[in-house]
């Protein structure tokens, strides 16, 4: 067995359809898929080795953090490690046994989450049910499932099919963009990879700015930050740790600076860093209907299969000259930037001789305007500027390398021998 993952159940809750979500992007091997009956068993099962890794809802679009969650990994099991995220559209639906009409509902069943998702749509059009919390949406379908009582359940379409339930009313979320974001937990986090998060919790001492000097370490040097979130410390009222999501790796060059810089002045942990679910909201145009996969955005070979739906017929002589033309075209535009980045490097080579013993390589400023600058170009020319940033914080960090290596060499070159002077 490859792997054993682990995840709230019973089968067809909404993190069982994350774990299969995850899977799809992973390479097939050999997985055994756990439903446990508490997010609490469900972490405990990571520590005590009885599973290799594990799938818990993290936040929610419309009701925030999953406070369970933060909680068990902030005091309980302070070992785990961050190590994927998965985020998952959730569309809930409302379902009873057979014959039972919206009418005659006497109790509404499912998770609290799910219930809070759906909260306009109760007090709509259950206003007389009695609300009832239970440990997941699964759990609550197969409880009326297997009552048979007038009573309804919110979850998953999926899993009205599976426990043998009628759908009264589809998408009853009261948000049409309604997503869970779910972290994959393991005792060790992920390996470095391009587009990667980092989830830290914070705590800091209790004068005025301290908090604005640990976020001002990550603005200092270019660094998003996706989500902050404070909870309680549990050590005294009115003391907090926050829950401070980043873009980057931990063993970024910047990410690692801002990290040691932070740790001298608060208590650090870092959750683990991981590769970011790109189909989440902020790199989609529209959230609510489409969901993007990670490799929408490079196109391979099977993606491009993937999402040919037409008939397998080969393209005319005239459609493939046209092709091959078009090919043409974009080699010579390659050929373009490949000089163009050229031209670029050596700009900034000559700056790095100038910077030398004189200032610092790394110029926050300077890169947050030319990032900003790019982004703008790229919005006046019709190119996202999500990409053009992307390319230009490579390029940016390929730069600093340069001048880096350069100085260093002019460094050595200049270095009398020990004992010269
Ligand atoms: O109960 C479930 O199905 C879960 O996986 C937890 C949950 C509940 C509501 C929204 C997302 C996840």
């Amino acid at each position: 067995m490859d792997k054993k993952i682990g995840y709230l159940g019973p089968c067809g809750t909404f993190s069982e359809l994350a774990v299969r979500q995850y899977l799809a992007r992973q390479p097939a091997g050999d997985v055994q898929m756990v439903a446990l009956p508490s997010i609490y068993e469900v972490l405990a099962a990571v520590v005590q080795g009885e599973v290799t890794e594990a799938v818990v809802p993290l936040e929610n679009s419309s009701e925030g953090a999953v406070n369970q969650t933060q909680d068990l990994l902030a005091h309980t099991f302070p070992d785990l490690r961050i190590k994927g995220e998965i985020i998952l559209p959730v569309v809930h639906c409302l379902m009873a046994p057979p014959g039972v009409s919206l009418k005659t509902i006497e109790r509404v069943l499912s998770h609290p989450h799910a219930l809070a998702q759906c909260r306009e749509f109760i007090s709509r059009h259950l206003p007389g049910a009695q609300v009832v919390e239970t440990a997941s949406t699964a759990a609550a379908v197969h409880l009326v499932a297997s009552t048979g009582a007038p009573w309804a359940a919110i979850g998953p379409v999926t899993a009205a099919r599976e426990y043998g339930l009628e759908v009264l009313v589809e998408k009853i979320n009261d948000c049409p963009g309604n997503a869970t974001r779910f972290i994959v937990v393991g005792r060790e986090d992920g390996g470095w990879a391009p587009d990667c998060k980092t989830t830290l919790i914070v705590s800091v001492a209790h004068r005025p700015g301290a908090l604005y000097e640990v976020l001002g370490e990550f603005a200092a040097r270019g660094i998003n930050l996706t989500r902050i979130e404070s909870r309680p410390s549990r050590r005294r009222l009115g003391e907090y740790l926050f829950f401070i999501d980043l873009v980057g790796h931990r063993l970024d060059e910047q990410v690692q600076e801002a990290l040691e810089a932070v740790a001298s002045r608060a208590e650090l942990r870092v959750l683990g860093s991981y590769p970011a679910d790109l189909s989440g909201p902020e790199h989609t145009a529209d959230p609510v209907d489409k969901v993007k996969r990670p490799a929408d955005d490079i196109p391979s070979s099977s993606t491009v299969e993937a999402g040919f739906t037409g008939q397998a017929v080969s393209p005319s002589p005239v459609q493939w000259e046209e092709i091959e033309g078009l090919r043409e075209a974009i080699d010579e535009v390659d050929e373009q930037m490949v000089e163009l980045l050229a031209r670029r490097n050596a700009l900034a080579v000559r700056i790095g001789k100038l910077k030398a013993g004189v200032c610092p390589v790394r110029d926050p400023h300077r890169e947050s305007r030319v990032l900003a600058r790019v982004r703008r170009l790229a919005q006046l020319k019709g190119v996202d500027p999500a990409i053009v940033e992307k390319v230009y914080r490579l390029i940016i960090q390929h730069a600093v390398r340069l001048q880096r290596e350069q100085q260093g060499g002019a460094r050595a070159a200049c270095t009398p021998p020990a004992g010269d002077f």
